[in-house]
């Protein structure tokens, strides 16, 4: 702007600012005739001209000059293009701002003295352009500046000329080309810096965006613990360095580049919770490793999961064990394993003429006295004789009371499957078999054991008819001498037998009628664990012998009591009668050795033998009628004694197991007044490979003695439709195939009272399907002995087999206090 102020073209300076010649300059001019030299304002049209020329004074002398004389050192500028003839009259100007630079400007004003004032923009701090004082003196301070720049150089080009006059002038003319050059240069450097940094600037900025857009995502993706740790690090990668410059981002930058590490904290809760694996090694040279290792670092305690990584792949030689998880932790998803022909019913459902002939006879009831503190846990009377406690029977409300299991089993029922807690599970070499899906207390009800409640004749024809081409049989002997078929049942017909079981099959009285379930053992049960009960299996033969499968340390091998010695064909009563016929020809031919002895006299003789045979054959005789009463005698004796042999072994396993404090005067009457029965479960085994499968088969019509029971029992009328039990009789079994729940009705109050009404007297249906009985009731004491402790029956046709399940099934003789349950092995052993 100084520059532009000061330059004579301004309208504002063209009088004021002047350029003049110094004396020097003048000399030259008049050499070069350029223009007149002028201490004054112009006056003339050369003055003019000087004044109002765009070509500085000093430029046209070097023009002017550079006509006249060749340039003697042309090293002086050699960069610097003169301008020439040859040169476009454009190029050969030089620009006015150039001139200015380069020319001395007085003020004409001050000069004059006329100035009043002298603004700020022209003083000389203003005027950087402006060149103060004379040529000659600028010229060789700026000479001396180049010099002390470009050394030797300069100094040799100014050794070459001698002339002062010349030397000035060169030196001049040199300082002015080189001005010349340089501000031009110098303006093109500084615009191409300006552009070049313009462009660098645009550059950095997009890149330093660039950067940051990448350190975000990086930051993004990286995990905060990564970055933590690497931060902590960080004292180690630039501090140290010792590189102060790097910004916070770069370091960011070199963290990311690293390859990632897994850090370990060794800190705080997890602390020795890694696995300890190095990856150089095999497995196995890691595991001998870490058993070389760990008695040293055993300080830490391992989190579960790290626990169970270590009992799986360990040595299993040195720290394998079994365990299980927690229900919580383990939780197996429900299996839907469909099983054909399963009619599911979840009550007990009289069918044909069991409901007629079902015992209904007030029982008497159980009454409880526990209070809140007690809760009805283990001294509760009502638990001891395994009813349920209910409003009737039991002070403390359902809140309170903790008797009530069939209760909880309805409540449970309506939950989910979790809840409910068991589902079929398909097994390798036991067909189906029942699991746990949710843990169960020691003694908790697990599910019902209900189905239809026949009586033995039809159980025998089912048996004959129905279930002929059967491999398996769901029959359970109940009350009142009544099976419970469980074809048509709920799930726990699916439970295997086990010699070390983990559950107990229990007969209850609830709400006055018996009902069968599955409980938990006294170890409980963990989630996933398979339901087995001891069958206590008798096969009566070895026919019926079956293998058992149940994998336990304990298994006896064969499903149900281990036989003492191998069981032959013959039955016990066979052997003696071969037995005695031994002794018999013993007999007779120590008889005949004797005589033979003797010998008298052919005649005596001949009277011997006759007589010696009619002896023999009449000793014979006896003594075969004799072996045959003693065979008898010892077949009906060894029975006995067997049956008491048992009746003294469950009386000692009741008084064993009861305890002491909760067996009242009251309870110990009513034991001793009980008679036990064996709870039978008839499962017949065939050759079909597949169990379950139902047919179409009529129900048979009451039987004629049943009939004309039901007359007697009316009057003598025929019986009305009134009087028939209201439990609904089917017209078909098995006709479906549907695995649908029936929801026909249950025991009713109205069937309950019609056949309470039962004449005493009644014929009560014997025997099984292949003629023997099952639970049968017979008159005589030694039979109703066998009965109290009935042996379940083979069916050898069919390969039968009976599991016999030591049962508190009620003596239905007649009496009142027989209908009590007795409290067998199980439910001693379960408290319940
Ligand atoms: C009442 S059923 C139990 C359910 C049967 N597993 C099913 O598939 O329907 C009894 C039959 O199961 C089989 N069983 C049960 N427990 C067994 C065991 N421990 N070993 C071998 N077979 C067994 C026998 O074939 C037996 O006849």
């Amino acid at each position: 702007m100084a520059a532009r102020n000061a330059s004579p073209t301004s309208t504002s300076s063209t009088l004021s600012n002047i350029t003049v010649q110094t004396e020097k300059q003048a000399d030259v001019r008049i050499m070069s005739s350029a223009s007149p030299s002028i201490s004054t304002p112009p006056t003339s049209l050369d003055d003019e001209y000087s004044v109002l020329s765009e070509t500085a004074k000093a430029e046209t002398l070097v023009d002017a000059f550079e006509e006249v004389h060749v340039p003697p050192t042309s090293t002086t500028a050699p960069s610097t293009p003169h301008p020439t003839a040859d040169m476009p009259p454009g190029e050969g100007r030089r620009s006015a701002r150039s001139s200015r630079k380069s020319v001395t400007t007085y003020n004409v004003q001050i000069l004059a003295g006329t100035a009043i004032h002298t603004p700020t923009k022209y003083l000389e701090k203003h005027h950087k352009n402006v060149v103060h004082g004379s040529l000659e003196a600028i010229a060789s301070k700026e000479d001396a500046d180049r010099a002390k720049k470009r050394g030797l150089k300069s100094k040799a080009a100014s050794a070459d000329v001698d002339d002062p006059v010349q030397e000035q002038l060169v030196a001049e003319a040199a300082q002015a080309a080189r001005r010349r050059t340089s501000s031009r240069v110098t303006d093109l450097r500084k615009e191409a810096l300006r552009n070049i940094s313009g462009v660098g600037h645009a550059v950095t900025t997009a890149l330093s965006e660039g950067r940051v857009l990448v350190q975000n995502s990086l930051r993004r993706t990286a995990s905060e613990n990564i970055l933590k740790s690497t931060r902590t690090k960080r004292p180690h990668t630039a501090t140290e360095d010792g590189d102060p410059s790097e910004t916070d981002e770069s370091r960011d930058e070199k963290v990311f580049l690293k390859p990632k590490a897994k850090v370990w904290l060794r800190q705080g809760l997890y602390v020795g919770q890694h696995r300890d694996f190095d990856p150089r090694l095999s497995e196995s040279q890691n595991r001998a490793k870490k058993r070389a290792r760990r008695l040293q670092d055993a300080g830490v305690l391992p989190l579960p999961m790290f626990a169970a990584d270590r009992m799986l792949n360990e040595d299993p030689h040195h720290v394998f064990r079994d365990f299980k998880l927690p229900f919580d932790t383990y939780n197996p998803l429900p299996r839907k394993v469909k099983v054909d022909g399963w009619v599911k019913l979840n009550k007990n459902r009289f069918i044909g003429d069991a409901s007629a002939l079902w015992k209904r006879d007030k029982q008497d009831a159980s009454q409880c006295y526990c209070d809140l503190e007690d809760g009805c846990g283990e001294a509760c009377h009502n638990r001891i004789m395994a009813y349920e406690c209910d409003d009737s029977n039991c002070r403390l409300g359902p809140q309170h009371c903790g008797n009530r299991p069939f209760a909880e089993l309805k409540r449970r029922a309506k939950g989910n499957r979790y809840n409910y807690g068991v589902e079929v599970l398909d097994t390798a070499d036991r067909g189906y078999g029942v699991r746990a899906m949710r843990m169960f207390e020691p003694h908790q009800i697990i599910v019902e054991y209900a189905g239809e409640i026949i009586t033995q004749s039809e159980c025998e024809r089912r048996m004959k008819q129905v279930y002929k081409k059967d491999k398996c049989y769901y029959l359970m002997s109940f009350d009142n001498k009544m099976i419970i078929d469980a074809t048509r049942g709920t799930i726990a017909r699916f439970v295997n037998h086990s010699c070390e079981p983990n559950c107990e099959m229990i007969k209850w009285t609830v709400g006055g009628e018996p009902r069968m379930a599955l409980f938990a053992g006294p170890r409980g049960i963990m989630t996933g664990e398979e339901l087995t009960y001891d069958y206590n299996f008798d096969p009566f033969s070895q026919k019926n012998i079956q293998q058992c499968r149940c994998g336990t340390e304990s298994c006896r091998g064969v499903l149900g009591p281990k036989p003492k010695k191998p069981v032959e064909d013959k039955s016990i009563a066979s052997a003696i009668i071969a037995g005695t016929k031994r002794r018999i020809h013993d007999i007779v031919d120590s008889v005949m050795a004797k005589s033979e002895n003797n010998q008298p006299s052919p005649k005596k003789r001949k009277m011997l033998i006759g007589n010696s045979a009619t002896m023999k054959a009449r000793n014979a005789n006896f003594e075969t009628t004799a072996a045959h009463e003693r065979a008898e005698r010892e077949a009906a004796e060894h029975d006995r004694q067997i049956a008491s042999r048992q009746t003294r072994a469950l009386k000692r396993s009741t008084s064993a197991t009861t305890p002491r404090r909760t067996q009242s005067k009251y309870l110990r009457n009513r034991l001793s007044s009980m008679k036990s029965t064996r709870i039978t479960t008839v499962s017949f085994q065939r050759k079909v490979p597949r169990s379950g499968a139902l047919k179409s088969v009529k129900q048979p019509l009451r039987s004629r003695s049943t009939a004309r029971r039901t007359q007697s029992a009316l009057g003598g009328r025929r019986p009305q439709s009134q009087d028939v039990p209201s439990t609904p009789r089917r017209s078909s079994f098995g006709s479906s195939t549907s695995s649908e729940e029936d929801s026909s009705p249950n025991i009713t109050p109205a069937s309950l009272r019609s056949a309470s009404r039962r004449p005493k007297g009644a014929i009560t249906p014997r025997g099984d399907c292949s003629g023997k009985a099952i639970n049968n009731e017979v008159d005589t004491e030694q039979s109703r002995t066998t009965r109290t402790h009935a042996r379940s029956t083979l069916h050898p046709q069919r390969n039968a087999y009976v599991a016999g399940l030591e049962g508190t099934l009620n003596s239905s003789t007649g009496s009142k206090t027989s209908r009590y349950p007795v409290q067998n092995k199980s439910r001693n052993t379960s408290g319940r």
